[in-house]
C-alpha cells in the first residue's frame, strides 16, 4: 500500500455545506426543518443552485486542477526513495514505491524518469531480482539515461547478467526447476455449468418476490464446499493506495515492473498490453480526471464513474448507439441467469449491469441531492477535460444520457459493488491478513441477497474472478444468501438492522434477525463428540501461514464438518468454521 490521494475537504464535505444552506433557505418557507416538504423543497432549491452559479465556486473549493507530469515532484519522490534505500536504512520496498511515484510524475524521456528507473534497478539488484534489474536498466536507457552516469549503470548491468547466469547455472546443476508447489490452485464449479451461463452451476435460478426483489434459488440440494458461481467482473477499480504497487488494469502486484500512463500521474501498468487495454476500456475518459476523482471522492463515486466509462466502451464508444439501445431495452426481460453468455456481446453484458438495483424510490431527498451533486461534479470534470466534452456539448440527448448514467451508477454501486481481496503477509506477526485491493462489479453475484446468517462465502481468485462457495447445506428450493458485512455472531440485531436499512434500504427479516440469534460468545455449543473433535486453533494457526498444500488437505475436512453441523445452526462452532472455511479458501487459491 501507499499514501491515499484523498484530501480532508472533499466533495462530501462540500455537499454538506451546500445542503445546510439550502435547508436553511427552505426552512424559511416551512416551520419544520425535517419535514418531508422542507426536504423536497430543499432538493428543488439544491438542484437550481448547483446547476447555475455555484458550480464555479465548487470547483474552486475542491481545488480542481488538471493533472500533469512534473519533473520537480519526480525528483522529490526519488530523493525520498534514496533516503529509504540508503545502506543504513535498507527499506527497499518502501524505496521502490517512491521510485514508482517518481516514475509516474516524470515526463517521458526525461532524466528524472531515467534516474528513477536506474534507482529501481539498484533495489532490484539488492533484492536479487536480476531480470527485473536488467529490465529497469533498459527502461532507464530508453529514457535518455545521462552519459555522465553511464559507467555506474554498465557495471550494475554486468553484475546482474553475471548473477542471472549463476542462478540459471545453479538451477541446471540442481537438475532443472522444481515443480512449483505454491502455484495458485484452480477452483472449479462443483456441478455442471449451465449451457447458457457456464459461470454458474445449472441448478441456480433467478426468482422474484415482493419481499426480496430478485433473488437466487437452487433447484437441487447444495452442500457446504460446493462452488456454485465463478464470475468474471464487468469492471474493476484498483484502490488508489495500491497505485504504486499493482497494475491499474490486471491488478497483479508488479512493484518492479510498473510503467506510467503518459497522460496522468495515477495509473501505472505492468505492460504495454495492459496499458492499451485499460485505455480502450475506461482510461481514455478517466485519464484527465482520475487524480482529482481520488482527491475529492472515496471509492464508491470513482467506481460509479468506472462503471459508466466501461459501459460506454461496451458500445464501442458510440453514445448514440448506447442511447438507442437503452431506450429500446425492456429492463424487466434482462436476466443474467437465462441470458446466453456464450454468445453475449459487451452490450448484452452491460445490460445486466444497467439493471442492477438502485433503490431509487427508497432514497430520501438528502440522499438524492447528494447523488445528484456527485453526478454533477463528475459530469463537469469529464465534460471539461475528456473527449466526452464535445459529444455532450453538441447534443443535449447525449449530455442527458451521460448525466443519467452517472446518477444511476452512483446508486447501483453502493448496493451491488463487491470487494476483491488478497492475502498480505505481516512479517512481524508472521501471518497473512486478508486485505481489500480493488472494487468490482459482478452482475450475477449481485443478484444474491443478504442474510445475517449467510449460507455462502465469496472468495477472490488469482485472476480477479470471484467464486461463491456454499458454507452450509441449502435444501432444494432454498435461497442463496450472502453476507453484506453484518453477521449475527458479531453485531447485535438492532445495530445490524439499522445499518442494513441505511446502507441497503431494506429491513432485514432473516432467520437470525427474526429469531434473535445470540452473539458469538453466547451461542450454545455442539456436542462435538458425535462429529469428532476439531482443533480450530490449530487449523487457524496452519492456515494463517498460507500454505496451499495444507489448505488443499483441509478443504474436504472443513466442508464435511460444515455439513455435519449445518442442521444445528446456530452454534458456537458454526461461525468459527465459517471463518476457517473462508481463510482456507483464500489459502487454497493463493492469490498473492
Ligand atoms: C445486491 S442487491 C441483491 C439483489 C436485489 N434483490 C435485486 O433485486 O436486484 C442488494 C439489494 O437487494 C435487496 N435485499 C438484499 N437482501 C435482502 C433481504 N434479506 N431482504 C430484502 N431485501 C434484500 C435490497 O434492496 C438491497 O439493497
Amino acid at each position: 500500500m501507499c499514501d491515499s490521494l484523498e484530501e480532508k475537504f472533499g466533495a462530501w464535505e462540500l455537499f454538506e455545506e451546500v445542503w445546510e444552506r439550502v435547508v436553511d433557505t427552505a426552512t424559511e418557507k416551512e416551520v419544520n426543518k425535517n419535514s418531508p416538504n422542507t426536504l423536497f423543497e430543499a432538493l428543488k432549491l439544491f438542484r437550481n443552485e448547483i446547476t447555475t452559479t455555484h458550480l464555479t465556486e465548487c470547483r474552486l473549493k475542491l481545488k480542481l486542477s488538471t493533472d500533469g507530469k512534473d519533473n520537480i515532484k519526480a525528483d522529490h519522490a526519488r530523493a525520498m526513495g534514496n533516503v529509504l534505500f540508503h545502506p543504513k536504512v535498507k527499506r527497499y520496498i518502501e524505496a521502490v514505491k517512491r521510485y514508482n511515484e517518481s516514475i509516474s510524475f516524470s515526463e517521458k524521456g526525461s532524466e528524472a524518469r531515467a534516474l528513477a528507473y536506474a534507482n529501481r534497478s539498484a533495489v532490484c539488484y539488492e533484492l536479487h531480482q536480476y531480470q527485473e534489474c536488467l529490465d529497469n536498466i533498459r527502461l532507464a536507457r530508453e529514457s535518455n539515461y545521462p552519459a555522465r552516469l553511464v559507467d555506474k549503470l554498465n557495471k550494475r548491468e554486468k553484475a546482474a547478467r553475471d548473477a542471472l547466469e549463476d542462478v540459471v547455472r545453479g538451477k541446471k546443476n540442481a537438475g532443472g526447476s522444481e515443480p512449483d508447489v505454491d502455484a495458485p490452485k484452480q477452483l472449479s464449479l462443483s456441478y455442471d455449468g449451465s449451457h447458457l451461463v457456464p459461470q454458474a452451476v445449472n441448478c441456480l435460478e433467478l426468482q422474484t418476490s415482493e419481499e426480496f426483489g430478485r433473488f437466487v434459488a437452487t433447484t437441487r440440494d447444495l452442500k457446504a464446499g460446493d462452488v456454485v458461481i465463478i464470475e468474471k467482473p464487468f469492471c474493476t477499480l484498483l484502490l488508489d493506495v495500491y497505485r504504486l504497487v499493482r497494475c491499474d488494469f490486471c491488478h497483479q502486484e508488479r512493484l518492479f515492473n510498473l510503467i506510467p500512463c503518459e497522460g496522468c500521474t495515477v495509473a501505472m501498468y505492468c505492460s504495454e498490453e495492459c496499458m492499451t487495454q485499460a485505455y480502450q476500456r475506461y482510461h481514455r475518459y478517466e485519464c484527465p480526471v482520475i487524480r482529482d476523482m481520488w482527491r475529492i471522492f472515496t471509492k464508491i463515486p470513482v467506481m460509479a464513474m468506472r462503471t459508466v466509462t466501461t459501459g460506454i466502451a461496451s458500445f464501442d464508444h458510440n453514445l448514440h448507439d448506447m442511447r438507442k439501445h437503452l431506450q429500446d431495452m425492456d429492463e424487466s426481460k434482462v436476466d443474467g441467469f437465462t441470458m446466453d453468455w456464450t454468445k453475449a456481446t459487451p452490450r448484452d453484458v452491460y445490460e445486466t449491469v444497467h439493471v442492477l438495483i438502485t433503490n431509487y424510490e427508497k432514497r430520501d431527498p438528502k440522499d438524492l441531492a447528494h447523488r445528484t451533486f456527485f453526478a454533477i461534479i463528475i459530469y463537469d470534470l469529464l465534460v471539461a477535460r475528456s473527449e466526452l466534452g464535445p459529444e455532450c456539448n453538441n447534443d443535449p440527448d447525449i449530455s442527458s444520457l451521460v448525466m443519467q448514467l452517472l446518477l444511476k451508477h452512483l446508486q447501483t454501486t453502493p448496493m451491488n459493488m463487491h470487494s476483491q481481496y488478497y492475502m498480505d503477509y505481516q512479517p512481524e506477526e508472521k501471518l497473512y491478513e486478508i486485505m481489500n485491493y480493488a472494487s468490482a462489479c459482478f452482475p450475477l453475484l449481485s443478484m444474491i441477497n443478504h442474510s445475517c446468517a449467510p449460507n455462502l462465502t465469496r472468495v477472490t481468485l488469482h485472476d480477479g474472478r470471484c467464486a461463491a462457495v456454499i458454507s452450509r447445506p441449502i435444501s432444494k428450493g432454498g435461497q442463496l444468501y450472502d453476507n453484506y458485512g453484518q453477521h449475527h455472531s458479531l453485531m447485535p440485531v438492532r445495530e445490524r438492522r439499522a445499518k442494513l436499512l441505511t446502507q441497503y434500504k431494506f429491513l432485514c427479516n432473516c432467520e437470525a434477525c427474526v429469531n434473535n440469534y445470540p452473539l458469538y460468545n453466547e451461542l450454545p455449543s455442539i456436542n462435538v463428540s458425535r462429529y469428532g473433535l476439531i482443533d480450530s486453533a490449530d487449523i487457524h494457526a496452519q492456515l494463517v501461514l498460507h500454505q496451499p498444500k495444507i489448505a488443499a488437505e483441509l478443504l474436504p475436512k472443513l466442508s464435511q464438518y460444515l455439513n455435519n453441523i449445518g442442521h444445528q445452526y446456530p452454534r458456537y462452532e458454526c461461525p468459527i468454521l465459517e471463518i476457517l472455511q473462508s481463510l482456507n479458501l483464500f489459502a487454497y487459491v493463493l492469490i498473492i
